[in-house]
């Protein structure tokens, strides 16, 4: 059901793109309202506002994306437990359904509480009927006090209709022994075993969460893509204000899809949002009970004075990936932010600054100057190799090579919101790239190009080779210029975003012309090679 790269540009990208095509801006403005993300949550209230529908609306809020709701119960609930629930029929519940989903253009649908089997049929049937792009289920079957939320009688339509529907699950270890009958999950290796078994049952991922897991100092959960498994771990933090972590994992989780992050990182990035959301709420006091809620919006607002992005990748991005040179834009007598700027007015969707031989304080001073370019336009910057200078002006990221600072580590000092990509020639770096928590690969040179030196060219066959063995989004590299970009696109894997370029931008007389033309080319490309796929 999920597109993995779906692609939603932000405002500013769209203003970005408009600048220089002044025909499109009717249709422009249509598309924005059309293309928000929208994240559609099928769960019940909290009517103490720390889980359920409530969490959702303020995680997706948190993540700036569009949410409603279809209600599925009304529960009494506070810091001390559940009270009462009353079950909305389900009459009711597929009405609801029908509002949202045949009118508002619903990216991705994320379940919570389904407390009854006709309630999930009306479900199944809705989305048979209204197909989204992405499913997301959190088998909510009971509350962080204990409470039963929807007991075992879901269980068969869960396991035999919704999972094989849904491109995650995020049972906790209540929840994922509750679908495999019980057995008891005390471990990480047993925790392993329980996402394979539920993997088994359909769903494209499973993320077992464990942060009632005994014993563990760190708070770990496990993922598994039907092939491969990845350990997330986070800092366990010491809090009784815990109530509603869930609900916000799966519907940050949904957020980031409806944004077109790929999976792992949409996972990544909403682990980290629990985290911080925990960290932040640790010394609130609300309610006397010992099951405090979160609160979603603290990082709204720690970021209400920072430029940062809300939309941290979207692989579409990469379509114009402009790379600049000093000695080019020596040549043709051009500050860095001058050339960058160009680039953005000719339709550049992303900015690289390789600087190999600026020195360090000029460095950064650039940067910061890019930035301020970059962010006036809404479109993200990355930083070659330095990671330092990367940290230092709040760059959106960093590009780096298979001899510089391994991905993983640019990872953990970088934190989850930034964007990583690597160079890889081979099917194994690519692989390598996504164990290591990157974002997209740049894979070439495709062609040979003398904007870097001794670099082997692995041609286009290459080039797919790498594309079709990458679970990561790919943007193909090295001499690539108006004469030859065609030939690169209509290679055709879905992965191939786009194409990045330096002498066929940088080392010309007229740099937002030139990425005009090739904006132009690479896009219409795309879109016939897609279409004909
Ligand atoms: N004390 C904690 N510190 C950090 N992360 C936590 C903590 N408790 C839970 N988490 C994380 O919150 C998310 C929700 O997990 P969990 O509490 O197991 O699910 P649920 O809320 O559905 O019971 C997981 O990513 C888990 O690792
Ligand atoms: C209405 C409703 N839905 C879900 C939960 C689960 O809460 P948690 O996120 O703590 O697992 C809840 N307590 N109430
Ligand atoms: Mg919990």
């Amino acid at each position: 059901m999920l597109n993995q790269f779906v692609s939603f540009p932000e405002p500013g990208q769209m203003q970005a793109l408009a600048m220089y095509d002044t025909n499109v801006s009717a249709a422009t403005s249509e598309s924005i309202k059309e293309r928000m993300p929208h994240v559609l949550s099928v769960a019940g209230s909290d009517s103490g506002a720390g889980a359920g529908i409530q969490a959702d609306l303020k995680t997706c809020a948190a993540r700036g994306v569009y949410c409603s709701t279809v209600i599925t119960a009304v529960t009494a609930q506070n810091t001390v437990g559940v009270q009462g629930v009353n079950i909305v029929p389900e009459k009711f519940v597929s009405e609801q359904l029908k509002s949202v989903l045949s009118d508002m253009n619903v990216t991705v649908v994320k379940t919570g509480m389904l407390p009854t089997v006709g309630i999930v049929k009306v479900l199944n049937d809705s989305l048979k009927q209204f197909p989204v792009q992405a499913l997301v289920v959190d088998p909510v079957m009971v509350s962080t006090s204990g409470d039963v939320l929807a007991g075992p009688s879901i269980l068969d339509i869960l396991r035999e209709q919704l999972l094989p529907m849904a491109d995650i699950v995020t049972p906790n270890l209540k929840e994922a022994s509750a679908l495999l009958g019980g057995i008891k999950l005390q471990t990480i290796s047993d925790m392993r075993s329980a996402a394979k078994s539920i993997h088994d049952m359909g769903p494209r991922n499973v993320l077992v969460k464990g942060g009632d897991l005994p014993a563990s100092s760190d708070a770990v959960d496990i993922f598994f893509d039907g092939v491969e498994f990845c350990e997330l771990r986070s800092l366990r933090i010491q809090t009784q204000n815990s109530h509603g972590t869930g609900c916000s994992l799966a519907s940050c989780i949904a957020a980031e899809l409806a944004k077109g992050s790929q999976m792992l990182q949409a996972v990544r990035v909403a682990k980290h949002y629990v985290e911080t959301a925990l960290d932040y709420s640790k010394d609130i006091h609300i309610g006397n009970g010992l099951q405090g809620p979160l609160d979603h919006l603290c990082k709204l607002k720690r970021n209400v004075h920072s430029s940062s992005r809300l939309q941290r990748f979207n692989p579409d991005d990469l379509l114009l990936y402009a790379v600049t040179d000093s000695k080019m834009n020596n040549k043709w007598g051009r500050s860095i932010a001058a050339a960058v700027k160009a680039a953005i007015e000719g339709g550049a969707t992303i900015i690289q600054l390789r600087e190999k031989d600026t020195e360090t304080n000029n460095f950064l001073e650039a940067a910061k100057n890019c930035l301020e370019v970059c962010r006036l336009h809404g479109v993200p910057m990355l930083i070659n190799d330095r990671i330092d200078i990367a940290l230092a002006c709040d760059a959106d990221g960093v590009h780096v090579g298979q001899s510089d600072m391994p991905a993983h580590v640019a990872r953990s000092l970088l934190g989850p919101q930034k964007i990583i990509g690597v160079s890889c020639k081979t099917p194994e770096q690519a692989h390598q790239a996504w164990v290591d928590g990157a974002d997209y690969i740049g894979s070439g040179g495709v062609y040979s190009t003398n904007t870097k030196a001794n670099n082997s060219t692995i041609g286009l066959d290459g080039l797919k080779t790498v594309c079709l063995a990458s679970k990561l989004p790919v943007v193909a590299i090295g001499g690539i210029g108006l004469s030859n970009v065609r030939s690169v696109v209509e290679l055709g894997p879905e992965n191939l975003k786009g194409v990045a370029v330096v002498s066929a931008l940088f080392d010309r007389e007229c740099i937002a012309t030139e990425a005009r033309k090739l904006h132009t080319l690479v896009s219409e490309t795309l879109k016939t090679t897609s279409a004909a796929s």
